[in-house]
């Protein structure tokens, strides 16, 4: 079809779509209000509803601020959190699930939860100009009544951590009173990570991976295998024979950087609110994120890189 035969056909397209909104403006909307169709459901004594399908006053009555009396800014920060921990259960649905699609030799699977977990977390990074708008005085009127408690006992992010291989035993009596969340962070403890299950898979595919590292200690955190690194290097240097595994490897490391720009947005996020105050679980505050700045879940897909092109 020629360039003039595509634009007047295109003209012709559109001006059909503008009698028939016309048409639909004139009957159906008057007095800029939208006529209801005659079949749109409205009895649900007897039917599923949405309300009772995302079982919205379950939800909908869990934010209760704390403070006395109540601050109106305790509500920004309670649904700020509860919509992150929302968002980590479905990081942590899929990231497992990679796993064990890895496990199963089903790449294909296992990347495309990948690609759901990386717009998750660009969306919570995003999240944090929403509560940047909590000014230090506000915060300040509220911050006495949160006691103890803090982010460091997020079970899920804790989950989410051990699941990319960052494992800490030492994280696990926090949740001694909490069974449950306390199973479930002793069975991701015990479990391998999706790294460990992604090199297993290189292995079954063919690619030489250590056996030290295949054995490795999975309760432990991942810790730099330079062994590792010549690996890495013959798949980026002859990625079309590999693409595959050479895709995994780049999904690996965007999950890494929103990891961590996602902790950057909290630790800037804590500093501009309260400063270099002590945190409310215990820590040094500000000094003690910075220092999960420096963690690493995939250190050997940072480390090739250097040896690119060399
Ligand atoms: C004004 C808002 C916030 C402040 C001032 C703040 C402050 C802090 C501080 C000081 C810590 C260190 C632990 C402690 O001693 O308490 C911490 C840890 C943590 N916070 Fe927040 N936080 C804020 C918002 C959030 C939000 C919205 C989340 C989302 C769930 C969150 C999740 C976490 C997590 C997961 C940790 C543990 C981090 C780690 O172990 O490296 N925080 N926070
Ligand atoms: N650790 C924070 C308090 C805080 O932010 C918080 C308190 C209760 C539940 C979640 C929280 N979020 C992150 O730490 C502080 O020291 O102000």
């Amino acid at each position: 079809m020629s360039t003039r035969r595509i634009s007047s056909w295109l003209a012709a397209d559109c001006s059909l779509h503008q009698a028939d909104n016309n048409e639909r403006l004139d009957v159906s909307v008057e007095k800029n209000t939208r006529k209801l169709d005659k079949g749109i459901v409205r009895d649900f004594s007897s039917r599923m509803s949405y309300a009772s399908y995302l079982q919205l006053p379950t939800l909908l009555s869990a934010q209760q601020p704390v403070s006395q009396p109540e601050h109106h800014d305790e509500l920004l920060f309670i649904i700020q959190h509860q919509t992150t921990e929302l968002w980590l259960k479905l990081v942590l649905h899929e990231l497992r699930s990679a796993a064990v699609w890895l496990r199963e030799d089903d790449l294909g699977s296992a990347l495309k939860g990948i690609a759901r977990v990386k717009h998750i977390q660009k969306t919570l990074t995003e999240q944090w100009s929403v509560l940047a708008t909590l000014t230090p005085t506000e915060y300040s009127q509220f911050r006495g009544f949160l006691g103890n408690s803090s982010g460091f006992q997020s079970a899920q992010y804790r989950a989410v951590e051990f699941v990319l291989g960052n494992k800490n035993r030492k994280m696990l009596p926090v949740f001694e009173s909490d069974p449950q969340a306390h199973a479930m962070l002793e069975e991701l403890l015990a479990a391998p990570s999706i790294y460990d299950e992604f090199l297993a898979y290189l292995s079954r595919q063919g690619f030489n991976v250590p056996v030290s590292v295949l054995d490795r200690d999975v309760t432990r955190a991942h810790e730099f295998a330079p062994e590792l690194v010549p690996l890495f290097k013959h798949i980026y240097e002859n990625a079309a024979d590999n693409w595959a595994a050479y895709e995994a490897c780049e999904e690996l490391v965007d999950l890494e950087d929103n990891f961590q720009l996602w902790r950057f947005r909290h630790l800037r996020t804590v500093q501009r609110t309260i400063g270099m105050k002590t945190g409310t679980g215990g820590s040094s505050g500000v000094t003690f994120l910075q220092k999960a700045l420096e963690l690493t879940f995939f250190p050997e897909l940072f480390a090739v890189r250097t040896e690119i092109g060399q």
